[in-house]
């Protein structure tokens, strides 16, 4: 069985002569608007707790702002990130942190060019391949098989790469005769195995991972973590989120905080994990 993608397949760009990978975010905002002026009982509610014109709540350590704007707009939005700068090199490896809807997923997806921010400035050099929702880049009435002929044609692979990432996926995916049946059938298990098994078989420059990516059988993540292994050396730059801080300081070299959408701590992994545990151990 190949555990790790066949070396015809990988291109790090550092070895093919392209730009090195590079992300430089710059100011980043994004909100999340939730309704306007009609929907009232959510807004009178936030309001009685506000007693502010353009009231910000805060929420201690669960999600993003919640923004009132008491405009003739009305609009209640939820500001995910906030003012969010940082620039991340090639060789780097990034953990994202935080609690729950700190805004770790978002920023993912911002990086995988999934949302558009704004206001700020995302640049992002480099091939970039996401590993955040299960099905991204598959057609779910396909069969396993005819996805992997999807991306090899986006990829414009010639025949022989195209054979050889069949073989690599297959081999990592141990679908079966589910191979040859539409990804729509599969559960969501089956659809990882698939998913991340193609989205691993060519090494991106960049590499956008949600922890969940992680779940599965204890075989599957073992398997997972070697072909990772993989992967992540031949890429330029891994961002990964998680709430394992074992799994972050295994794989990071350099750890980014968010609390509430705002970067909190951005440094060494080290550091950073020893400043955010003695954070969590007060507030237990
Ligand atoms: N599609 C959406 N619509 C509205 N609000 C959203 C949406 N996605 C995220 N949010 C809000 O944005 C904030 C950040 O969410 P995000 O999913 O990025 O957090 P997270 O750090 O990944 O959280 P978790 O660790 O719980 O997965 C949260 O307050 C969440 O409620």
């Amino acid at each position: 069985m190949s555990r790790t993608a066949p070396s015809s397949l990988r291109t790090p760009a550092t070895r093919s002569g392209k730009d090195p990978a590079l992300i430089r975010v710059n100011h980043l905002t994004l909100d999340f608007p939730l309704f306007h002026g009609g929907a009232r009982s959510l807004k009178k509610t936030l309001f009685r707790r506000a007693k502010q014109p353009l009231a910000t709540i805060r929420a201690a350590r669960t999600g993003g702002e919640v923004m009132v704007d008491d405009s003739s707009s009305g609009v209640v939005s939820v500001r995910a990130l906030s003012d969010v700068s940082f620039t991340i090199r090639a060789g780097e490896r990034i953990g994202l942190i935080g609690h729950n809807g700190a805004g770790k997923s978002t920023l993912l997806r911002v990086l995988g060019g999934i949302y558009v921010p704004a206001p700020g400035m995302l640049r992002v050099t480099g091939s970039v391949e996401t590993l955040i929702d299960t099905n991204s880049g598959m057609n779910p009435e396909l069969t396993g098989r005819e996805n992997i002929f999807l991306q090899a044609q986006h990829k414009a692979l010639r025949t022989a790469q195209l054979r050889a990432l069949e073989k690599d996926v297959e081999d990592f995916a141990a679908l079966g005769e589910f191979m040859d049946l539409p990804v729509r059938l599969y559960s969501s298990g089956m659809a990882i195995r698939l998913g991340f098994g193609l989205a691993t078989a060519i090494a991106p420059q960049i590499l956008l991972m949600d922890e969940w990516f992680m779940a599965g059988d204890a075989k599957f993540q073992d398997k997972a973590l070697q072909r990772l292994a993989g992967v992540v050396n031949g890429a330029d730059i891994l961002v990964i989120t998680s709430h394992s801080l074992d799994i972050i300081s295994e794989w990071c070299t350099r750890v980014i905080w968010l609390e509430s959408g705002r970067v909190k701590m951005d440094g060494p992994a080290a550091a950073v994990l020893a400043a955010y545990t003695e954070a969590m151990s007060h507030h237990e």
